[in-house]
């Protein structure tokens, strides 16, 4: 791929017609003979008569609703459907029938996904359908489909085509400097705060000044946080840099800005297909209704003027219609309110395309009956929808399993015991996902899984790229690519450490703003200012440092432009980045530097994929990884993810944690209007994600922000019926009840009232206080556990914290990775991570 995209240019490599295709592409021989008439046509025969892989069989996997959707062919059309109803399978057979039956090209079609790993999924289920790979179509996220767009048309949009993409960290640092300069922090204003107002704004594609027009000037408030949302914009303009809510609303300003802009883009995708649109805000939603606009005679003159292929599109009156446009989402799985997702999107398409088409999808083909049927149950307490009922033709399948633990480490350790015993029936560990409403409910799971010595991933959790010294070795990369980018450069400034302090930096941006030049040209000219020597030559130094970079990427470099993974080690070695990691006395460092070691052999895995690619290239597929990226299917091991990153993912097995009042609701929708409905919705995402188990959990206290506070049941537990769920008790309450109810689930009851009898009740039958834990427990909880040297075999006997005596069976593993397998006196059978775990050797 080259930095830049030229919509009229060739992007189909395939020699699959040879005569002149829509949308403009050069006869790749042959006359022109004009005979492809727009979308709906189908050209006559293929060349050599020759056949393709999809055909019948491409219907033969669906059912009637879904071969309807796949064989629709006019403007517009809509498929609203619950979830595991086949909308993606649909999205894809569609797109395999375009190319296949000839009545696209490859680069005629732009699908969005959600991730850009669906995004991927959906490209080789495509080339699979149809036998071979078919480049130059766009199947992409919002945010990818913007970025290519943006840098080719960058002029117009007032853009350097090198410009940097910040991410949320980014642009908070950004607000939070300004916040302090502004002396912002007295009138309340938090980073995190301004950043979700401006978001918001932003995928409304308002800007300050259409805020200004709305806002109550004369209040403090209002007036402040304009401010603040000018200065930001500028300072993004200055450093040539947008946020990610940017990318969406400049590429729709651009379109509506530049109408013959636009029009080459709406004259390039004639298919327009997008998954999960319940879940597309204001931003996206006028993305795509730009695309889908028809091309106005006049500007088609002007195209055919300017060389571009139009005339076999031109409809009667000489312009061109608007690209078919397909849609499928569920309302019952809108989960993005929060950052501007509007469900009406969905609800008033029929309104802003007349003439759709909807199909409706019925069958599931996911999940078990009993998934479904809770699912439904659950999903049917939301007002305001229109009930739709999934059906199955799997069977009951198992039955649900519920489980309350004491506290959420007592949750983990059931669902690692569980997790073990799925594994040991012979499911896969990459078949297994756990999900959780918050992040900070990652950390009793990953102790256990670790001490468990149980292969997990924590799925976009503190993502490689948000880590430190990887941002420090990017903001090298960034401030060579982009040298208006002043973040990037006083990121690096003292990063390693070279004696240039905050003083010297001020001093810098003073210089800068006072003479009207960058950052960049002040460190050029440090010499002037008056600094001591050593300063002097430390920032002159780096600047020169940035400027060789620079020079070595240069096409007309004698020595041909270098590799980003040249360059990247260039920067990393004359900075002495990784160096000072390596030499470094802090432990982490050496996590660190391997780190950075890891991103420097990213570069180069990056070189050999994509060849022709530049530095450019290598940050905005960087900037664009979401957090659905980091899911490696092949790696054996268990998924942790939120509920949000779930979306439109399977399981076999799922485990659905913390299902609380307080996570589930979450504590802040509670003042949310539609917030308890749409956790509702998330909690429906999630039981939807299994295929063949499911496990609800929750526990009856849990540590949150330091505290332990007493849990209580979420209210969609008691929206499942009782006889879908099978539930098991805590070890400890066990001996205490009879019944198969949990403890906290009848406290629920009780609270609500709604079911139970209310002899059940919770009152004067708390559960036991935690044992107090022994003298010699403590000591080996507090410390820092390392038991490296720890010598164990079979037969030894040893103590847990948790779990007390038991003999090892088994040891396996080698160095820090060892892992005994005991069996435990009183808990059975468990595995231990050998280095961390809280054992003695008895
Ligand atoms: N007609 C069919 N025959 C067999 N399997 C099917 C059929 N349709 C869909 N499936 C399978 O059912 C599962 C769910 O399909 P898919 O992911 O397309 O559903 P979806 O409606 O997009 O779900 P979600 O709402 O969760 O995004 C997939 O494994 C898919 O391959
Ligand atoms: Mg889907």
């Amino acid at each position: 791929m080259s930095t830049l995209f030229d919509p009229d240019e060739p992007t189909d490599s395939r020699p699959m017609i040879v005569h002149d295709g829509p949308g403009g592409f050069p006869s790749s021989g042959g006359a022109s003979n004009g005979s492809f008439g727009g979308p709906s046509a189908v050209p006559g025969g293929l060349p050599g008569g020759g056949a393709w892989a999809g055909g019948d069989s491409l219907l033969d996997g669906l059912n009637p609703e879904q071969r309807e959707a796949v064989e629709y062919r006019g403007p517009a059309l809509l498929i609203v459907a619950g979830a595991g109803s086949g909308k993606t399978r649909v999205l894809t057979h569609r797109i395999a029938g375009l190319i296949g039956s000839r009545e696209a090209w490859p680069s005629q079609i732009l699908a969005i996904t959600f991730t850009n790993k669906a995004a991927a999924e959906m490209r080789e289920r495509v080339d699979q359908l149809l036998g071979q790979a078919s480049s130059g179509m766009w199947i992409s996220t919002f945010h990818s489909s913007c970025v290519r767009i943006l840098r080719a048309e960058a002029e117009k949009a007032g853009l350097s085509s090198s410009f940097t993409i910040y991410d949320s960290a980014d642009s908070r640092n950004v607000i939070k400097r300004i916040i302090k300069e502004l002396d912002a922090d007295t009138l309340g204003f938090t980073a995190a705060g301004v950043s979700n107002k401006i978001s918001k704004l932003k995928n409304e594609l308002a800007d300050a000044d259409s805020y200004a027009r709305n806002a109550n000037l004369s209040d403090p408030q209002e007036l402040m946080f304009l401010e603040i949302f000018r200065q930001y914009t500028r300072r993004l303009r200055a450093a040539q840099a947008l946020d990610f809510d940017d990318l969406l609303a400049e590429t729709v300003f651009l379109f509506r800005a530049f109408p013959a802009t636009a029009a080459l883009y709406q004259r390039r995708f004639r298919h327009i297909l997008v998954d999960e649109y319940q879940d597309t805000n204001h931003a996206q939603y006028s993305f795509i209704r730009e695309l889908t606009r028809p091309i106005e005679p006049h500007i088609v003159a002007e195209m055919a003027t300017a060389g571009h292929h139009v005339q076999s599109l031109r409809d009667a009156n000489g312009g061109i219609p608007g690209a078919s446009l397909t849609v499928v989402g569920d309302s019952d799985q809108s989960i993005y309110a929060f950052r501007g997702a509007d469900i009406r999107n969905i609800v008033e398409f029929e309104r802003d395309y007349p003439g759709a088409k909807v199909v409706l999808l019925e069958q599931n083909y996911r999940s078990t009956q009993n998934i479904l049927s809770a699912a439904n149950s659950v999903i049917a307490n939301n007002f305001d929808r229109k009930d739709k009922k999934l059906w199955t033709a799997v069977g009951d399948g198992a039955k649900i399993i519920g489980y309350t633990g004491y506290s959420g480490h007592d949750e983990a350790q059931f669902i690692a015991d569980e997790i073990e015993k799925l594994h040991g029936e012979g499911v896969a560990y990459r078949d297994i996902a756990v999900f959780y409403r918050t992040n900070a409910q990652t950390r009793a799971l990953e102790e256990i899984f670790v001490r468990s010595a149980l292969p997990y991933r924590v799925v976009g959790g503190t993502k490689f790229y948000e880590r430190a010294e990887i941002k420090d070795a990017m903001a090298y990369l960034i401030a060579v690519a982009n040298p208006a980018d002043e973040l990037a450069l006083r990121r690096i400034l003292n990063t390693p450490k070279r004696g240039i302090g905050p003083a010297t930096e001020t001093q810098l941006a003073s210089f800068a703003e006072a003479n009207g030049i960058s950052f960049r040209q002040a460190m050029r000219d440090a010499g002037s200012l008056g600094m001591g020597p050593k300063v002097t030559g430390a920032i002159l130094q780096l600047a020169k440092l940035l400027d060789e970079a620079a020079l070595m990427l240069d096409p007309a470099n004698p020595a041909g432009a270098a590799k980003v993974s040249d360059v990247l080690g260039f920067l990393l070695s004359e900075s002495t980045l990784l160096e000072t990691l390596r030499n470094s006395r802090d432990p982490q460092d050496e996590t660190r530097a391997e780190n950075v070691e890891e991103l420097l052999a990213q570069t180069k895995d990056f070189v050999k994929e994509n060849p022709d690619a530049g530095l450019i290239d290598f940050l905005t597929q960087v900037s664009l990884v979401a957090a659905a990226d980091d899911l490696d299917d092949s790696s054996g091991t268990v998924s942790l993810m939120t509920l949000h990153t779930a979306k439109g993912l399977e399981y076999d097995s799922v485990f659905l944690t913390g299902i609380e009042e307080g996570l589930l609701p979450h504590q802040m929708s509670a003042g949310e209007p539609g917030g308890p409905a749409e956790e509702r919705r998330l909690f429906y995402v999630g039981i939807t994600r299994a295929r063949k188990r499911l496990y609800l959990s929750l526990a009856m206290t849990r540590a949150q922000f330091g505290e332990t506070n007493v849990a209580m049941p979420s209210r969609y537990l008691q929206e499942i019926p009782g006889d879908l769920i099978e539930w098991r008790q805590s070890p400890g309450m066990a001996n205490s009840r009879g019944g198969t109810q949990p403890r906290a689930l009848n406290a629920r009851r009780d609270g609500y009232g709604s079911r139970g009898t209310g002899s059940d009740r919770f009152g004067g039958e708390l559960p036991p206080a935690p044992k107090p834990k022994t003298e010699w427990a403590n000591r080996v909880t507090a410390q820092v556990r390392d038991n490296g040297d720890l010598t164990l075999q079979s037969g030894d006997r040893i103590r847990h914290v948790d779990f007390g005596d038991g003999r090892v069976n088994q040891v396996t593993g080698e160095g820090t990775k060892r892992v005994a397998h005991v069996q435990f006196d009183k808990a059975g059978a468990k595995k231990l991570l050998i280095k961390i775990a809280p054992i003695e050797k008895l």
